[in-house]
């Protein structure tokens, strides 16, 4: 495929309302969304880093400025370019995982166009749609947080998680255990506890959670395999896990029992598929994580969920979850699920008025 350039568009969309995590409150979403031209078809990508290196090291302006100074350049040189070309032209350049996945979406998406394959049929999706869950803010109080829980009952999705952090976590679990009874029901910590909370996490363990997200550092694989020594609840990983290799060390040491995917965090949805992989190699059940993406994002991990290992529901939930009026088509929740877009490519692309409704900065790399 011959590659003639790379347009990398800033955007700002604004949440439908706040959403709180331990690392900090989200209003506006901030992302790249880029769009390869090729001679055969265009591409689309979306880098899922936030507004600041908040979740992550990497932030939208550093993934932008890392993708026009050198990654995008870095594909000139690669003869007979695709998808599974472009991880090995940007290994030299550490880290940067989202932004090297944005780029490697928008170019493995051109070549799908092209070849009038679907996202799906490529990675090797076998449902024709998945059961979606939903990831649920820290609100101001439990009663709050109660009538958000029923909001998206209500709406049909198949699983909640609630953000977590000190101070809130066991008593709003078991006011939604009391008000809710046994729905599937998990939480997401973003790396807020320490080595010292491992009794004070035990706290949960009467409550029949699915699993405790990311309760330590990204970088502890070590105390999450003593945490897990030390508590009944499932533990999963979602920031830790940044390549098949990292899932096959995590599993190796008892660091966690199921796995996070997110392609951005790893890369691009190659590596994703290869996490899978892993993953199904030692039965440790998967999911797919979410990073706030548009519908461009959001048909890729779709596409993604539909894998036989992903038997647990992620956070792919529907548009409205997050956007008034998202960038494509929206994806809406039917009983639970959203289906699998089956066009070429991602089988959705941007409402050209809404993307330049949305569109803060635009920079054209040529190649
Ligand atoms: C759906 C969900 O909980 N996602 C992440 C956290 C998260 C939340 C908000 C974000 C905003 C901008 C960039 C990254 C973000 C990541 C998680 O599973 O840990
Ligand atoms: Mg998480």
């Amino acid at each position: 495929m011959k590659l003639s350039g790379v347009e990398i568009r800033t955007i700002r969309v604004p949440l439908v309302s706040p959403f709180r995590t331990s690392f900090g409150t989200e209003t506006v979403r901030e992302a790249l969304v880029l769009r390869a031209v090729t001679g055969e078809a265009e591409g689309w990508g979306e880098c899922g880093a936030g507004i600041a290196p908040l979740y992550s090291s990497e932030y939208t302006h550093a993934s932008a400025d890392v993708l026009s100074r050198y990654l995008v350049p870095a594909l000139a040189g690669v003869a007979d370019l695709d998808a599974h070309r472009v991880a090995p032209a940007l290994a030299g350049f550490k880290g940067h995982r989202m932004a090297k996945a944005a780029l490697e979406t928008a170019v493995l998406d051109a070549e799908l166009r092209a070849a009038g394959v679907s996202f799906g049929r490529a990675l090797g999706a076998v449902r024709a749609s998945v059961p979606c869950g939903v990831s649920v803010g820290i609100t101001g109080s439990i009663p709050e947080l109660l009538d958000a829980v029923a909001g998206y009952l209500e709406a049909g999705y198949l699983r909640i998680k609630l953000k977590i952090e000190p101070g809130w976590d066991v008593e709003p679990v078991r006011a939604v255990r009391e008000r809710f009874g046994d729905i599937l029901l998990q939480v997401d910590a973003n790396t807020a506890y320490g080595r010292g909370d491992a009794r004070h996490l035990a706290g949960l363990d009467p409550f029949g959670l699915l699993l405790l997200e990311q309760p330590l550092a990204e970088d502890d694989l070590r105390g999450h395999a003593e945490l897990a020594a030390r508590i009944s609840t499932p533990i999963c990983l979602d920031e830790s896990i940044v390549s098949a290799r990292a899932a096959a060390d995590a599993i190796a040491m008892g660091a966690c029992q199921v796995v996070n995917i997110k392609p951005g965090r790893v890369g691009g949805y190659l590596e994703a598929r290869r996490i899978h992989d892993v993953c199904a190699a030692h039965g440790v059940p998967v999911w797919c994580g979410g990073m706030l993406e548009t519908g461009l994002g959001r048909a890729a991990n779709v596409a993604l969920a539909a894998l036989p290992g992903f038997t647990l529901p992620g956070d792919t939930s529907a548009s409205e979850r997050y956007y008034r009026t998202d960038l494509t088509q929206p994806f809406v929740l039917e009983d639970g699920h959203l289906a699998v877009p089956a066009g070429p490519g991602l089988g959705v692309a941007p409402i050209p008025e809404v993307l330049d409704e949305v569109t803060v900065a635009t920079e054209w790399v040529p190649l």
